[in-house]
């Protein structure tokens, strides 16, 4: 399995109590397999997507990402691990602005140093439509263009898992199909997709859509 959540618990401490956003959440994903994460505002989708990325320890329970668990190594070991073995997409693109489009994936090879990351980066670029726009800035680019720029870095380091939280929330449907269009790409070719969407058009593109509430799995 290249993710196993298993009986994942996530309490938040909050002025008036706390919030259980996880309450005994389990989740595999294999190679190949493109799995939507669903459910209302508020139900744990984000904060699954942070515990499965080795971004969030789990309050209980376990994550194992490709075999192994993220939150027994030192921050600086799962750093690096994080950017071998997953790229992440978000909604909000998280580009750094003052940072050529070219720059911008190439951030995401400053922990790992692959010889060949230009080439690499300016391959991905290419392939996304935007051997153009390499050494223009975001707020150049168009939201289609941003997303992926995103994408490009995400995949940089040859990542078996993608993450991506509401990665169509900002794109109209033409840079939306884009965008979901290369992440069934990656899973064809052996990757593993969680995408968290409250998008219909987006989750009907996973093969297998998980429903939440309230912090747990509804089927
Ligand atoms: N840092 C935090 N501190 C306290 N509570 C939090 C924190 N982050 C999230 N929560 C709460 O945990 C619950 C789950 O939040 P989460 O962001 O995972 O939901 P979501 O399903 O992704 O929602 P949305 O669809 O609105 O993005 C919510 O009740 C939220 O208010």
């Amino acid at each position: 399995m290249l993710l196993s959540v298993t009986d994942a618990q996530k309490i938040y401490p909050s002025a008036n109590g706390t919030v259980r956003a996880l309450d005994g959440v389990s989740l595999e994903l294999g190679a190949g397999e493109f799995t939507a994460v669903r459910g209302q505002s508020g139900s744990g989708k984000t904060t699954l997507l942070l515990l499965a990325g080795g971004l969030l320890a789990p309050d209980g329970g376990t994550v194992m990402i490709n075999g192994q668990d993220p939150y027994k190594m030192a921050s600086d070991a799962r750093a690096h691990f994080r950017s071998t073995e997953i790229g992440f997409v978000f909604q909000q693109f998280h580009l750094i602005p003052y940072l050529s489009v070219l720059d911008n994936v190439l951030a995401a090879s400053i922990p790992t140093h692959p010889a060949d990351a230009k080439q690499r980066a300016s391959e991905l670029l290419a392939k996304f439509g935007l051997e153009h726009r390499l050494h223009h800035v975001p707020g150049q680019l168009s939201v289609g263009e941003r997303q992926r720029t995103a994408l490009a870095r995400a995949l940089l380091n040859q990542p078996k898992l993608i993450l991506a939280d509401e990665p169509t929330g900002n794109l109209d449907r033409e840079n939306a199909e884009a965008v979901l269009g290369h992440l069934t790409e990656f899973a064809n070719e052996g990757g593993a997709v969680l995408l968290v969407t409250h998008d219909d058009e987006a989750a009907s593109r996973a093969k297998r859509t998980i429903h939440m509430a309230a912090g747990k799995v509804v089927e």
